[in-house]
């Protein structure tokens, strides 16, 4: 067995003496593309704070990297450092520069010298034209390249923002529930796109929309968060079959109790 990319171990959050995060175990593969889901309140959001270094756990194991013997102890980093290792995480409202060309959002977010000015000025090898010219293509967008990013559709907004994460070339990707808001299309073609990024990234996404959630799962792992913890782990259809799934979540509508 491999060693995990990402492990979380006995991991607990508490805030003003609520435990949002309770002894969590979790444990992602390189390359994998793994789905979360949970009702509202599961601590789902503070799970990638934890991982982010947006929260700090009180007690517990966070460490990135696939090499036991190289992994980072990513308690010990702040957002920034976590950042330049290779995670970036994708908020569930589309942030982009309005203001700027599509292909200019692209060329802001690529990896090396920081401010709008540097970047947009720096002369680009044609590798890393080309990179971005696929970049473009793959988050299908290649049409629109000119076009001010304030006035794209807001499914295209999201692929425009995992687009620029893409362009930090990071390693691991969290997304929080990319499908909000959009047409039953826009959500079929992000799931394409994620499902085409497995493998070359390992990702996580938390999602509440279940055709979405089967989609992107296919044969791999959904991990089901209840009260802070892992409530069940499985393939979709394991996962969806639980009994204690069904009671927490599954039965009571698409966007869980509140
Ligand atoms: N910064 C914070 N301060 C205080 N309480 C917090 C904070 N962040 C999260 N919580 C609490 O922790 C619990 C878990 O919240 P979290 O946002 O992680 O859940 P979630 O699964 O992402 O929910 P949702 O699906 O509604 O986004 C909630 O009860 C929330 O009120």
């Amino acid at each position: 067995m491999p060693h995990p990319i990402l492990t979380v171990e006995d991991v607990s959050k508490t805030y003003d003496g609520f435990k949002a995060i309770s002894n969590l175990n979790f444990y992602l593969y390189d390359g994998e593309l793994r789905t979360v889901i949970g009702p509202n309140g599961a601590g789902k959001s503070t799970f990638f704070d934890l991982i982010t270094g947006r929260a700090q756990p009180d007690k517990g194991k966070i460490e990135f990297g696939a090499d036991p013997a190289s992994h980072h102890d990513l308690t010990r980093l702040n957002e920034y450092e976590i950042n330049r290792l290779g995670i970036s995480r994708k908020f569930q409202t589309p942030s982009v520069y309005t203001e700027h060309t599509v292909w200019d959002n692209l060329v802001l977010s690529m990896k090396g010298p920081r401010g709008v000015f540097a970047s947009l000025f720096k002369r680009m090898t044609s590798t890393e034209h080309d990179r971005l010219d696929e970049l473009l293509k793959l988050v299908r967008l290649d049409a629109k390249r000119d076009w001010k990013a304030g006035l794209l559709a807001h499914g295209e907004k999201q692929w425009l923002e995992i687009g620029m994460l893409l362009a930090q070339e990071p390693k691991l990707l969290l997304v929080d529930e990319p499908a909000a808001g959009m047409t039953d299309e826009e959500t079929h073609r992000t799931g394409e796109l994620l499902i085409s990024l497995s493998g070359k990234h390992s990702i996580i996404v938390v999602e509440h929309d279940m055709a979405f959630v089967k989609q992107i799962a296919r044969d791999g792992n959904v991990t089901v968060l209840h009260q802070g913890t892992v409530l069940c782990e499985g393939k979709f259809d394991e996962v969806q079959s639980n009994q204690k799934v069904r009671e927490v979540y599954l039965g009571r509508g698409k966007h869980g109790t509140r």
